[in-house]
């Protein structure tokens, strides 16, 4: 306990992040691995089309596509906020469905487009969830993981509802650190953000990333991802169409995934 946030830090900087960039690549550890993943509404609609996906380890994954592609539907599968059939999603080569849902949500935590604060200081909201494991966090473990997020020791007893937006969005993701994961899901973290908070958050990510922490992010800006993302995922009517590196984004070949680049760009 004593050692908490040296043991977030141990932790990130255990992860040897592979040097060589590919994400195909055999030298490359997969995090999470999605297999035949589908999912269709009680009126027959596919909302996902048999998903296969590998999210590399220590790196930052973007999913990009159209509106109502899907996007969010596979992101809420990787922590089972939407129950994905067993044998479909693996974290670390465990099937998550077989793992205790909260302790999956620990490892595999989440932040949304809009940040929503519980109620008290800055503090408790930190605190939360080593709490819920009957843990307190001590005042100098908060400050470790405010400045993780980019915040200073002065909020640590502000009020959730003194915070911007950006703010807001930063303690969530200090909030969501307290509870040591592996993995981070993002969706659009920062579309409700001017762009200097989007610059604060993208910082942190990025950070977070060399310390090996690896990330799944839906985000709507192609810009974003060729900021930060490692490999980007293009889905469009429930389908992967395309796996790319960031930066060969301009190589896409599917005709809707170049036309959504194209319209977006
Ligand atoms: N629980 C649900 N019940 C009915 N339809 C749903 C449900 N969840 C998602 N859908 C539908 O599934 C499709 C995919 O939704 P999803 O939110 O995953 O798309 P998205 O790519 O994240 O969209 P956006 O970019 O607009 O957020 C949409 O047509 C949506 O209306």
């Amino acid at each position: 306990m004593e050692n908490f946030q040296d043991g977030v830090r141990e932790h990130l900087l255990s992860v040897n992040v592979t040097e060589n960039g590919g994400f195909n690549g055999s030298s490359e550890e997969t995090k999470i691995q999605v297999k035949g993943l589908r999912r269709s509404l009680d009126e027959g609609v596919m909302i996902l089309q048999n998903v296969s996906l590998e999210i590399p380890k220590g790196k930052i994954m973007g999913i990009i596509g159209p509106s109502g592609s899907g996007k969010s539907t596979l992101l809420r599968a990787l922590n089972r906020l939407w129950e994905p059939p067993s044998g479909t999603v693996f974290l670390d080569g465990i099937d998550i469905t077989g793992v205790d849902v909260l302790e999956l949500r620990r490892k595999v935590g989440m932040l949304f487009q809009l940040p929503v604060l519980f109620q008290g200081t800055v503090a408790d909201n930190i605190r939360y969830g080593p709490q819920l494991k009957g843990k307190k966090l001590k005042d100098e473990q908060v400050y470790k993981l405010l400045k993780i997020a980019d915040l200073d020791s002065s909020f640590f007893d502000k009020q959730g509802s003194e915070l911007s937006v950006g703010q807001a969005q930063r303690v969530a993701l200090a909030r969501t650190l307290a509870n040591e994961p592996e993995v981070l899901l993002l969706d659009e973290p920062t579309s409700a953000l001017d762009p200097i908070s989007t610059q604060n958050i993208e910082d942190v990510l990025v950070k977070l990333k060399s310390r090996g922490m690896t990330i799944a992010m839906v985000s709507h800006s192609i810009k974003q991802i060729q900021r930060i993302a490692d490999v980007v995922c293009l889905i469009v009517g429930g389908e992967i169409v395309e796996v790319l590196r960031s930066q060969d984004l301009s190589k896409a070949k599917h005709p809707m995934a170049i036309r959504f680049l194209q319209l977006s760009s």
